[in-house]
């Protein structure tokens, strides 16, 4: 075996890469440059990788000091070399990394290819098919290396159809060169200018620096300098002006993983008592762990310019983890442990000057941008509202910049536009919180403050039932919940028709005391039936087409909230409900009058109520978009029901 390892071998590629190069070399060919980003990026890694060995081991420190990457254009033999001083790799790691997919499968790249070059590129990247993307401007591609703390180097030879060959070589430097055999078509990967151009689009942002030998390019010359054709610097300590958007954004996409367009970049240097700068994105898209339960921050602390952590939740509240970006600090030691990085005051500091920072550019954003920040609270609304909860010092700026569904008015509204249309004697703001903005908005327990013609906030998000429960004020009014408004409240309004007008009192004088009960004694012979399924039944103001809803007692987390807290294992069990019945309804009318038959002793009209008041609670469940306590027994009741309604 020892034996076989030094001599030539050809071999042939997994099935999945031949599938891999056919896709990538035809169908991405408009945005062919990618290659160029995508072994820029393998040489910046490999340089990574080695400066980390060379850190903890110090027999591999040789050469460390200068990692960079060169590009050797050569007309005369047309080949394009990417040179990098970085890990390389032993006979064993080119079989592993470049004969087979390792990371994700085939099938799953072909299905999201869309077939528009330019999403498909990006997906080339997130697929780890990158070095397969050199067949798209290469006939054959020749990668010789040799791997850091190994004598032997390597030499590995495809033409991207089928296999590859692997043969040992001398080899007096560690790292890797990629040698591309440009294609016909591909000569435009000889010219300087067009490398400097795909370079500076794509990689600028890398503090790698990468260099261009133009000695062996069209017209190039013996005593050419080799020149720094990036940056070459990390990107946060640039100044902005000089710093292009497509920059930021590959600076982004590179960190964050994501392929979206930042919505926000913010990019400061803040001096005084501590000094630190923060490149901070906010992303058009939700990331994909926006909603695990860590709810970890993700920024990237550095130490002047060194690398420390991505996990460092001190950095960021919660409510603020779908930033994605980095902080680089003078003022924290390089060997900062893991105790200071819980809690040290310093910390705490840039965290506030972190938030500060975020909510200014969103309140800046709010309103020159009404639209964008509309799909920003879209995706990430819900999560901002944590907020509310937990950043005291913070919230009246989080109302400020909190957006609602209304009944009043379509798309996002504010608090503030809110207020503006508040009736002159209304006091507080109402909300409904239900299991969903489509649940709150049917709710029957908005039909009071409907037909007054008051504006209620709709909210459906988890975290709603928790800040609500807290009642802040804003611009000097309660925010109360409908199910918390007492019935004279609601009652002071008059009711209005669809116009806004006052509408006729249709109440029917005669049938308020009808068979002699009114709705408090009709509440108080359903709450009988009831037994201790229900905490209280009541007459209601709230209510104008249903028969009954359920409500929040004063006390206590909202319904809707009760349920989640039970849903998730959290919270007691769900209290019995508080039962809230319309007098002014047919159907409690008609109970009147079947209770009124059973004679005068309370318990035998209660009793000729049962049947009716176990409907009239679960139907009440159901309106909240909850299961009736027995479906079965509901169920059998119904059918009960309707076969006596449609036998008669
Ligand atoms: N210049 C290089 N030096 C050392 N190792 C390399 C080099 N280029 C590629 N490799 C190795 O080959 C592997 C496969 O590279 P490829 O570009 O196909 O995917 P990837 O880099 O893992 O994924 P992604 O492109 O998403 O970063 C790399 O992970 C790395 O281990």
């Amino acid at each position: 075996m020892a034996e076989a390892l030094d001599t030539e071998e050809t071999r042939v590629f997994d099935a999945d890469v031949g599938r891999i190069l056919d896709i990538v070399a035809h169908a991405l060919y408009s945005e062919r440059e990618v290659f160029l980003r995508e072994l820029i990026a393998n040489a910046a890694d490999a340089c990574d990788k080695r400066r980390f060995l060379a850190q903890t081991d110090e027999a591999l420190a040789e050469g460390a000091g200068d990692p960079a990457v060169t590009l050797v254009p050569d007309a005369g033999a047309r080949t394009l070399t990417v040179s990098d001083t970085g890990v390389g790799m032993n006979r064993d790691e080119l079989i592993a990394n470049l004969g087979t997919i390792a990371r994700s499968g085939t099938a799953e790249f072909a299905k999201k290819l869309s077939g528009d070059a330019a999403k498909d590129g990006s997906l080339i990247g997130q697929f780890g098919v990158g070095f397969y993307s050199a067949f798209m401007v290469a006939d054959e591609v020749v990668v010789e290396t040799r791997r850091l703390g190994e004598p032997q180097g390597w030499r590995w030879t495809s033409d991207g159809r089928g296999g590859y060959r692997i043969e040992p070589i001398a080899r007096d430097t560690v790292g890797t060169d990629v040698i591309l055999r440009l294609k016909e078509d591909a000569a435009e990967f000889l010219d300087p200018w067009r490398l400097k151009a795909v370079v500076k689009r794509w990689s600028d942002h890398l503090a790698l620096p990468i260099r261009l030998d133009p000695r062996k390019a069209e017209g190039g010359k013996e005593d050419e300098g080799v020149e720094t054709i990036n940056a070459a610097q990390a990107l946060w300590t640039r100044p902005k002006a000089e710093i292009e958007p497509e920059t930021y954004t590959a600076f982004y996409r590179d960190i964050s993983h994501a392929f979206d367009e930042p919505w926000a970049v913010i990019h400061n240097r803040n001096e005084g008592t501590i000094e630190y700068t923060n490149l901070l994105f906010i992303p058009t898209e939700r990331p994909a762990d926006l909603y695990e339960p860590e709810r970890k921050p993700r920024l990237r602390l550095h130490v002047r310019r060194m690398f420390i952590t991505d996990d460092c939740e001190a950095l960021l509240p919660g409510w603020l983890r779908f930033l994605r970006g980095v902080v680089d600090s003078a003022d924290l030691p390089l060997n900062v442990s893991r105790e200071m990085l819980q809690n040290t005051p310093l910390l705490t500091r840039i965290r506030q000057g972190l938030v500060k920072r975020v909510l200014g550019e969103l309140e800046g954003r709010a309103k020159s941008d009404a639209e964008g920040y509309a799909r920003f609270w879209d995706a990430f609304g819900a999560v901002v509202k944590e907020g509310l909860y937990e950043d005291f010092e913070n919230r009246d700026r989080l109302l400020g910049l909190a957006r609602f569904r209304s009944t009043a008015v379509d798309g996002w509204t504010s608090l503030a536009d809110y207020v503006a249309r508040m009736k002159p004697e209304q006091k507080a703001i109402y909300v409904m919180v239900g299991d969903s903005v489509e649940a709150a908005r049917v709710s029957p327990q908005l039909e009071g403050f409907k037909a007054r013609g008051l504006e209620v906030l709709l909210l459906g998000d988890p975290i709603d039932g928790f800040w609500t429960m807290i009642a802040p004020d804003f611009d000097g009014k309660p925010i109360r919940a409908v199910g918390r408004v007492a019935d004279d409240e609601l009652a002071a309004f008059p009711k209005v028709d669809a116009d806004g007008k006052a509408a006729p009192e249709t109440k029917d004088e005669a049938a308020e005391g009808e068979a002699g009960i009114d709705g408090a004694a009709l509440a108080d012979l359903i709450g009988r039936a009831l037994g201790d399924r229900v905490r209280a039944v009541r007459p209601s103001a709230r209510l104008v087409d249903s028969p009954a809803c359920l409500a929040a007692g004063s006390d206590g987390p909202d319904p809707a909230l009760e349920r989640l807290l039970a849903r998730s294992g959290r919270g007691g069990p769900v209290r019995a409900p508080i039962l809230e019945i319309n007098p002014d309804h047919a159907l409690l009318k008609a109970l009147k009058g079947l209770a009124a038959e059973a004679g005068e002793d309370a318990a035998a009209r209660a009793a000729a109520l049962a049947e009716p008041a176990e409907l009239l609670l679960d139907q009440a469940r159901l309106a909240e978009g909850e299961a009736p306590a027995d479906p079965a027994a509901f169920a059998r009741r119904l059918a009960q029901l309707m076969t006596r309604a449609y036998r008669a």
